[in-house]
């Protein structure tokens, strides 16, 4: 091997290894699966490419009933053959994308949301190989990109949106326009997705955005999960008092 490629190789495992560690400590295991809302999970796919970490992304296909032309992570909702929230996210990212999940390095799963059709939504985190071909199935997702992690804690071109949801619940999205330079194309990248693209740079580089967000930096673990509990309460008091 020759030297300039032994370093890159070194450099990438050692970005690998930060991460894992910081990712650990976040790990909820299976905290939220007791919830008894209907349960959908998705990949967070990140990759090292130039030096760098980068999340892997996709475009829902125009045809989908909800969210099409959406930018979204590959995901979607638990089958009854999953044994768990991991096992959805990787067998979705296999139907959407054709990632095999022998070939995903699970870390572990982040705070969940809760999506505007009230399903509990886990992200799921894991590295893929930066060589990894996307193969998306036209019937579900248009088109894949990559973006720097870096990016959502460090946009050009970024918008905050306040929102109410159906149950009450009021909070701040986040919106990005991201200019791929490998497509030549802009894509937004807003809502639940770039909810968990902020929580996961948060959780990896440690650093304060140049926008607002809803977390103490310095209670990460707390405040994520006050946040949660919060909007999941909000959810929980709709559904009772419309039984
Ligand atoms: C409160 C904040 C709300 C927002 O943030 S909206 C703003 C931005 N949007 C987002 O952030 C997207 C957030 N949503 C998501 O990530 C996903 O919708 C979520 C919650 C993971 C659920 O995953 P989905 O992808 O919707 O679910 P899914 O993959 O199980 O199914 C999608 C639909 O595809 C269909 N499908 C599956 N396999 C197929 C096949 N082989 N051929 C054709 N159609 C197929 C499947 O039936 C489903 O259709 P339907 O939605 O049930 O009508
Ligand atoms: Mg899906």
């Amino acid at each position: 091997m020759a030297a300039e490629e032994h370093e890159g190789e070194q450099e990438r495992d050692s970005i690998k290894e930060k991460a894992r560690l910081r990712l650990r400590e976040f790990d909820v295991r299976d905290r939220f699966s007791h919830l008894p809302l209907a349960r959908a999970s998705v990949l967070l796919p990140l990759m090292v490419r130039a030096g760098k970490l980068h999340l892997l992304l996709t475009v829902r296909s125009m045809q989908l009933r909800r969210s099409p032309g959406e930018v979204c992570f590959p995901g979607g909702k638990s089958d009854a053959t999953d044994k768990d929230e991991i096992d959805t996210a990787l067998r979705e990212a296999k139907e959407e994308v054709g990632l095999q999940p022998e070939k995903v390095e699970v870390i572990c799963r982040l705070v969940p949301g809760i999506d505007k059709m009230n399903y509990l939504v886990t992200p799921v985190v894991g590295f893929i190989e930066d060589t990894f071909q996307p193969s998306p199935n036209p019937d579900e997702v248009s088109n894949v990109f990559v973006v720097p992690l870096e990016y959502f804690i460090k946009p050009l071109n970024y918008q905050t949106v306040p929102y109410k949801t159906s149950s009450g619940y009021h909070g701040r999205m986040h919106s990005f326009t991201y200019d791929d330079p490998e497509h030549k194309m802009s894509f937004r990248i807003w809502g639940l997705t770039a909810h968990f693209a902020v929580f996961l740079a948060l959780v990896i580089f440690r650093r304060r955005p140049t926008f607002e967000i809803d977390y103490d930096l310095d209670n990460l673990i707390s405040s994520s999960e006050s946040y949660f509990m919060n909007l999941y309460a909000s959810v929980y008091e709709r559904k009772k008092s419309n039984i």
